[in-house]
């Protein structure tokens, strides 16, 4: 079988008595966004630092695209593209200087440079500020810059470090168009604790609480981690509430609106189905019906143990 891009296996690391991450395995295989979400202090940076081999561990191992990062860290990192949370950005180095100051830190080879520079302004949209200084850049473009020093190599897979923190809205959906762009044919492992930057980004999700994986899995899976148990109903012409009420399945009712329900029910598909059966037959006017999802901050507060519902 072709070599998982990334595979970590039981890693723990340990700063000095505290284990900041426990027993974490995932792989990625595939080309797209991965989330890797946690609240703060959830052992993401530590696990990013060690896979981008920023820092050793304490124990397990650290695969990229086969190649044991402890064993050969350099063959390794030629696969890796890292955008710390604080940009390493020189302030009065040009765009392009700065670039190609990366690229040979990345041991591109000298008669690619140019080329490799070029690709990496225009993937990332900043060739127009090839000849500016990175002090006179914007955030959104700053982290443009950043985006590109990560992708200059041409790296299998890319992490990056929260990377919209701080943008205002406009620079954050242009952002998030970048990485989505660049990982149409690398993975992306990008690290964030807000949820509609996964919904908009991500297709799987690693989440890590107390240095622990708690969930891997596509963003649906996530979206329905918790078993849904309500429906929503519209229904033009509503019989009494004790009508409802008594249906097998049906536990509780809420009106929303004078012609719209929210049913808490036994979570089974059949009494979903029961419901809009009966609701046809008896001619309560059924306009719709949906089977609520739990939200994704609903899923995230469950994972993290905030609360226990
Ligand atoms: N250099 C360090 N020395 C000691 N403890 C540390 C060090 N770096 C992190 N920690 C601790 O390890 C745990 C995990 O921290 P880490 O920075 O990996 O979390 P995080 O999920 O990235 O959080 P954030 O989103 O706030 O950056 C925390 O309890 C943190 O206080």
């Amino acid at each position: 079988m072709e070599n998982a891009i990334v595979k970590v296996e039981n890693l723990s690391h340990r700063y000095a008595s505290q284990w900041a991450v426990r027993d974490i395995n995932l792989e990625i295989h595939s080309q797209g966004v991965v989330g890797l979400l946690g609240s703060n202090g959830a052992g993401k940076s530590t696990t990013m630092n060690i896979i981008c081999g920023v820092l050793k561990q304490s124990k397990g191992e650290v695969f990229i695209n086969g190649i044991n990062l402890k064993d050969n860290p350099v063959e390794a990192k030629r696969n890796i593209g890292f955008m710390p949370q604080k940009l390493p950005l020189y302030q009065d180095f040009t765009v392009e200087e700065y670039l190609t100051y990366c690229a040979d830190l990345r041991m591109v080879e000298k008669k690619q440079v140019k080329h490799a520079v070029q690709d990496a302004l225009e993937r990332c949209g900043v060739a127009h500020f090839r000849d500016r200084l990175l002090r006179n850049l914007s955030g959104g473009y700053q982290q443009r810059v950043g985006i590109a020093q990560a992708i200059v190599h041409n790296p299998k897979f890319v992490v990056l470090d929260e990377p919209t923190n701080g943008l205002d809205p406009n620079q954050i959906v242009e952002v998030r168009n970048l990485i989505k762009q660049i990982a149409t044919d690398r993975s992306v492992l990008l690290s964030t604790h807000i949820l509609t930057e996964v919904q908009a980004t991500c297709k799987e999700i690693k989440m890590i609480e107390e240095g622990q994986m708690v969930f891997s899995g596509t963003l649906e899976m996530f979206d329905n981690y918790i078993e849904p148990n309500t429906l929503v109903v519209q229904l033009d012409n509503p019989p009494a509430h004790d009508e409802i009420l008594k249906q097998e399945g049906i536990r509780s009712l809420e009106q929303i609106a004078p012609t719209r329900f929210r049913l808490g029910y036994d979570g089974e598909k059949k009494t979903a189905q029961r419901i809009a059966e009966i609701s046809v037959g008896k001619g309560w006017g059924l306009m719709e019906l949906i089977i609520e999802k739990s939200s994704l901050d609903a899923v995230f507060a469950r994972l993290s143990k905030k609360n226990t519902k």
